[in-house]
C-alpha cells in the first residue's frame, strides 16, 4: 500500500546551501500495519511524509501510496490519504462539528454519508461534548481530537501522522495511540513518526531508525534488537546514532585531508 525507494530530497537553504534533508529512504507499509519513522530533530521524518503526502516532490527515488505515484499521479494519491501534519491547524471561529464538516465536504462526500461519517467519528473519538465548541475554546486535546476527526472524515485507506502526540499530556496521548491501533485493526495501512521509543514498541510493527537523513536500520523491533544485539530500543537508538556521528566524522577527516595533498 505504500512504497518508497530509495526516497532522497535536497533544500536550497539561504544560509546553509544545499541540506540534503533524506537520503535514499526506503520500505514498505501493507494495509492493518502501522509503521514507525523513529528519529531525533531534524532526522528527516517531516520531509518523508510530506513527499508521501504529495506536499513536495521528491528529488530522487520514487513513492507509490495507495497504488499511486506521488509525483505522477498527486491528486489520486490525495483522495486515498489522510495526512495530518505535526503543525495542523485549528480554525479558531468554527465549532468542531463544523470543522469536520467543512474538510468532508472538502472530500467531496455527499450530504448524508458525510452526517452519517460524522456522527460515527464524533461518537468513536468522544467528541459529542464539545460538537459546538469554537476552536478558539478549545483545550489541546480537544483540537487533536478534532485533527484526527478532520483526517479521517472521507475513510482514506492510508493514514499519514507526523508526531501525532507531540505537546500533549499522557491522558490524551493514551487516547491518540489507542485509536491508531484501533484504525490499524481496521485494516488502514498506517505511517507515523515519532522520537518516543515508546510509542513504537506499543505501535508499530516495522520502524525505521532514521538519523541524519539517513534510515540506519529498518526491520520489526524484535529483528532489530537481535540483529544489531542490543537489549531495547534505547540502546539500540543511540547505537545507531553514535556509529552515524563516528562515520560521518571520519568521512569529514578524510575530505580534509584530501583536500590538503598536493594535486
Ligand atoms: N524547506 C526547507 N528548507 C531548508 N531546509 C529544510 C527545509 N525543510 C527541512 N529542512 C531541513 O531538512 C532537515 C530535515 O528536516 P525535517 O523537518 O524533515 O526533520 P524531522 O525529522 O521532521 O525533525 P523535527 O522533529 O524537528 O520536525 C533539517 O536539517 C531541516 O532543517
Amino acid at each position: 500500500m505504500i512504497h518508497v525507494e530509495g526516497l532522497g530530497k535536497s533544500f536550497l537553504d539561504y544560509q546553509r546551501g544545499w541540506v540534503s534533508a533524506v537520503r535514499d529512504v526506503s520500505f514498505d507499509c501493507r494495509p492493518g500495519e502501522v509503521f514507525g519513522l523513529l528519529g531525533p530533530n531534524g532526522a528527516g521524518k517531516t520531509t518523508t511524509l510530506r513527499i508521501l503526502s504529495t506536499v513536495l516532490k521528491p528529488t530522487s527515488g520514487r513513492a507509490v501510496v495507495a497504488g499511486y505515484d506521488v509525483v505522477q499521479d498527486p491528486e489520486n494519491v490525495r483522495r486515498h490519504i489522510g495526512y495530518m501534519s505535526a503543525s495542523t491547524g485549528i480554525y479558531d471561529r468554527m465549532t468542531a462539528w463544523e470543522l469536520v464538516e467543512y474538510f468532508g465536504r472538502l472530500y467531496g462526500l455527499p450530504k448524508d454519508r458525510l452526517r452519517e461519517r460524522m456522527e460515527t467519528i464524533f461518537g468513536w473519538l468522544k467528541m459529542d461534548d464539545f460538537r459546538n465548541v469554537l476552536g478558539s475554546k478549545m483545550s489541546t486535546g480537544m483540537k487533536q481530537k478534532v485533527s484526527i476527526a478532520r483526517t479521517i472524515v472521507h475513510d482514506p485507506p492510508v493514514l499519514i501522522f507526523d508526531e501525532p502526540t507531540s505537546g500533549l499530556d499522557v491522558l490524551v496521548q493514551r487516547v491518540v495511540l489507542q485509536k491508531i491501533l484501533e484504525l490499524r485493526d481496521l485494516g488502514k495501512t498506517i505511517v507515523f513518526s515519532t522520537h518516543s521509543m515508546h510509542e513504537v514498541e506499543r505501535l508499530c510493527s516495522r520502524v525505521a531508525i532514521i538519523y541524519r537523513g539517513e534510515v540506519q536500520a529498518e526491520g520489526t523491533p524484535d529483528d532489530l534488537l537481535k540483529r544489531f544485539d542490543q537489549p531495547d530500543l534505547e540502546e539500540l537508538f543511540f547505537a545507531l546514532v553514535e556509529s552515524a556521528d563516528a562515520r560521518s566524522l571520519s568521512a569529514g577527516a578524510t575530505a580534509e585531508t584530501a583536500s590538503r595533498l598536493p594535486n
